[in-house]
């Protein structure tokens, strides 16, 4: 089901090269509002680059990114979080000997408390700032299902559990738009589910939008409205999953022939 409300992401023209290779070729494409809009393409396509692109990582060569109608081409990565826009990363190692609460307390930006003098001329205003972070911190966590887990460390967590405190984390900051890398990857199959149902009830409660790079592709099929397909740098083909598989030019540039498409 497309809930379309316009485009939330858009980008233009995107190009980026390192050292002669375009990794990015001139991409355009578009991601509605309140979809689970999949990246699908063949290993080197630019996936990767595209996300660090539009999460301010990496500087295009050439043309435009637009969040909500405005212009974030070149911001700083922070200032694209703040702006809602968030992707996943992995829990750095020296964070995984903290609980799994305090790695979501980590996140917020501008905490008041961090300023030096805060704690001393404003102690209530920074007890209550902490507060409503631990608030918000056990939401994200009540969010994925992690709240029994609280009180552990980090680093004992399982591989599908971490991408969930990984997907909490960009909850606190009340994201309009999520981009994962690959969420399947090494993830059982019990908690992918519970990974999927997330996915699900943070569009259907929150009105979030993701943009997921999947190579599964039929966790692309059950997840995903819509499928955008690079190749070479650029937008190759759109569409809904099942006819994207279906699609002549999809099955020879990324499934390489390998896949047979299957009819039904
Ligand atoms: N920092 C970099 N320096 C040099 N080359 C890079 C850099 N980042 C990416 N590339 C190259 O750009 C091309 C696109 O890579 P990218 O990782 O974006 O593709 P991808 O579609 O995400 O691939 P995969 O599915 O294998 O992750 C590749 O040829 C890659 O080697």
């Amino acid at each position: 089901m497309q809930r379309s409300a316009g485009s939330i992401l858009e980008v233009k023209d995107l190009t980026k090269e390192f050292g002669g290779l375009r990794a990015v070729n001139g991409c355009t494409l578009e991601v509605q509002a309140g979809s689970i809009t999949g990246l699908i393409g063949p290993n080197g396509a630019g996936k990767s680059t595209l996300f660090n692109l539009i999460t301010g990582f990496e500087t295009p060569d050439r043309g435009r990114i637009l969040f909500r109608g405005e212009d974030v081409t070149g911001l700083p990565p922070h200032r694209i979080f703040q702006r809602g826009l968030c992707r996943t990363f992995q829990i750095p190692r020296e964070h995984r000997g903290m609980t799994v609460l305090e790695n979501l307390m980590l996140v917020p930006p501008y905490q008041i408390g961090e300023r030096l003098w805060n704690p001393w001329l404003r102690p209530r205003a920074v007890r209550r700032q902490e507060m409503g972070i631990r608030d918000r911190a056990l939401a994200a966590l009540e969010m994925v299902d992690l709240v029994a887990w609280q009180d552990r460390p980090a680093g004992e967590l399982s591989g599908g559990q971490r991408k969930l405190l990984e997907l909490a984390r960009t909850l606190m900051a009340d994201p309009a738009m999520i981009l994962l890398d690959e969420p399947g990857a090494g993830v059982n199959p019990t908690l992918m589910r519970r990974l999927t149902a997330v996915i699900q009830r943070l569009r259907e409660e929150r009105g979030v939008t993701f943009l997921i790079i999947e190579h599964d592709l039929d966790l692309v099929t059950r997840l995903c409205d819509t499928v955008i397909v690079m190749s070479e740098g650029a937008t190759l083909a759109e569409g809904p999953p099942d006819a994207i598989r279906r699609d002549p030019r999809v099955v020879e540039a990324y499934l390489g022939g390998q896949y047979v498409a299957v009819e039904g």
